[in-house]
């Protein structure tokens, strides 16, 4: 990966305006779904430069997709070859080939998929899109480094779909498969939450028939086929609360336009008992930088606080004065982050499932640190904001994987930020 350059990060004060970007979370379950019909579909708010989402085009474009940009946030995905059901794939893969599968295996009654990439968060299990894809009649299996599946003649059938956990690809993977399948499809205990309601709001424009009963369970009517759509991606609830750590933990003051409030309500309660001074523009957040106080949060479903988000809060827990406490619930143990913030001066101890850090008011110095995974990139670009001399991060581009124009933002809210190759020199 030596082609992405190290992020080099000095001392700054964010200021200014942002624009969020479409969610990669969101974005790459959309561009799953344009498997499931012929006709073409068309997002808008994309995010087409980040690293995961112009994998996941190539992967289309394996399958025989034509994938056009006709700006850097409008794609049409459109399909000139048809049948192809195994992904030949020897790039680096993201968690998404699970609904590739599933999608291929509802349209085309069988799919072949390398195993699923993505971060690295400790396990990550797939048996419960296993169990899904059983339940609806397909036999799935394992060759070598691929997943494979196959529906029995005449296609997937519907079924009650117990999930033993809020898991969000399941819930996706669950949806996708079931929009095609034969009958009634219900999903218990799927997990709810913003990507997934918008992944529906597609599926239900492409002509699917899918009522969401709250938390309690998702019905789906399957139809014989499904047509094209247009739609627009949510902006990036992860980018939003990213730029609200970094202009807090700076003391400085930006306004993030476009912001997500609703989706976001359990941890802006949080970030305000610990500090944030946020205001409420037309249609925008307004934080003014001042107090950091220390958190203590546990992750879980929605509305509860994402995992995504918990590194995040660890770079704010390391501008505070006093004891934060972070359990994620979610992906018990995902603190390998915690020793690369170690050397620039964060003191932390993990006991258990939790992971503590001892906030000296942001007292860090800069250090040559790696991104393990995208979150954990973007929080430690967040403490060399707030650290004495230079941050190199190695492995920057795994921050590129989720965010979209990361550095010229930040450049663009007066951050002394630049890019170099110095692990490849
Ligand atoms: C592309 C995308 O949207 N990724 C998000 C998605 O990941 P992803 O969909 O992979 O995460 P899940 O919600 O499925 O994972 C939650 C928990 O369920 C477990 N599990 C999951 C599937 C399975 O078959 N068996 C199983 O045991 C996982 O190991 C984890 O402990 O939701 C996570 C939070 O929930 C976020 O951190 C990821 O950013
Ligand atoms: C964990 C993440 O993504 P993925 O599931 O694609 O690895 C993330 O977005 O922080």
């Amino acid at each position: 990966m030596s082609e992405f350059p190290d992020l080099v990060v000095s001392r700054s004060v964010l200021q200014g305006q942002v624009d969020l970007c479409g969610a990669k979370n969101s974005a790459l379950r959309l561009l799953a779904a344009s498997l499931l019909t012929a006709e073409t579909i068309r997002l808008q708010n994309y995010p087409s430069e980040l690293l995961d989402a112009q994998v996941h085009v190539r992967m289309l474009e394996a399958l025989g997709k034509t994938c056009t940009l006709s700006n850097p946030t409008d794609i049409s995905i459109t399909e000139p070859r048809l049948g192809i059901d195994r992904l030949e794939w020897d790039g680096r893969s993201i968690r998404n080939t699970l609904l590739i599968l599933g999608a291929l295996t509802a349209r085309q009654g069988r799919g072949a998929v390398p195993l699923p990439g993505g971060c690295k968060l400790g396990e990550r299990k797939y048996d419960l899109h296993v169990m899904l894809l059983e339940r609806l009649g397909a036999q799935v299996w394992e060759e070598g480094d691929y997943l494979c599946a196959e529906a029995p003649a005449g296609g997937l059938v519907g079924t009650d779909i117990h999930l033993a956990l809020r898991s969000t690809g399941a819930t996706e993977n669950a949806i996708l498969a079931a929009t095609l399948a034969k009958g009634k499809t219900r999903i218990w205990n799927p997990h709810i939450r913003p990507e997934i309601l918008d992944l529906v709001k597609l599926l239900r424009k492409m002509g699917a028939k899918i009522t969401v009963h709250g938390q309690e369970h998702i019905e789906i009517d399957g139809v014989d086929g499904l047509n094209g759509a247009t739609h627009s991606v949510i902006p990036d609830n992860m980018e939003a609360i990213t730029w609200l750590a970094g202009a807090t933990i700076t003391g400085g003051d930006v306004e993030i336009r476009d912001f997500p409030f609703d989706d976001l309500d359990v941890v802006l309660a949080h970030l305000k008992a610990a500090g944030a001074q946020l205001f409420r523009g037309e249609n925008s957040l307004i934080v003014r930088g001042r107090n950091c106080y220390p958190i203590e949060i546990s992750t879980g479903p929605h509305p509860g606080i994402n995992s995504d988000v918990q590194p995040i809060l660890a770079a704010w827990a390391a501008r505070a004065t006093g004891e934060s406490r972070i359990v994620d619930l979610r992906f018990p143990g995902r603190y390998a982050y915690a020793a690369e913030m170690a050397k620039m001066g964060v003191r932390h101890e993990i006991d258990g499932d939790m992971l503590k850090i001892f906030g000296n008011g942001g007292q860090l110095h800069g250090a040559n640190v790696r991104a393990l995974d995208l979150r954990a990139g973007a929080a430690l670009t967040l403490c060399g904001l707030i650290a004495d001399g230079e941050t190199v991060i190695t492995d920057a581009w795994q921050i590129g994987r989720g965010y979209m124009n990361f550095v010229d933002k930040l450049k663009s809210l007066g951050a002394t930020v630049r890019t170099e190759n110095r692990s490849a020199a």
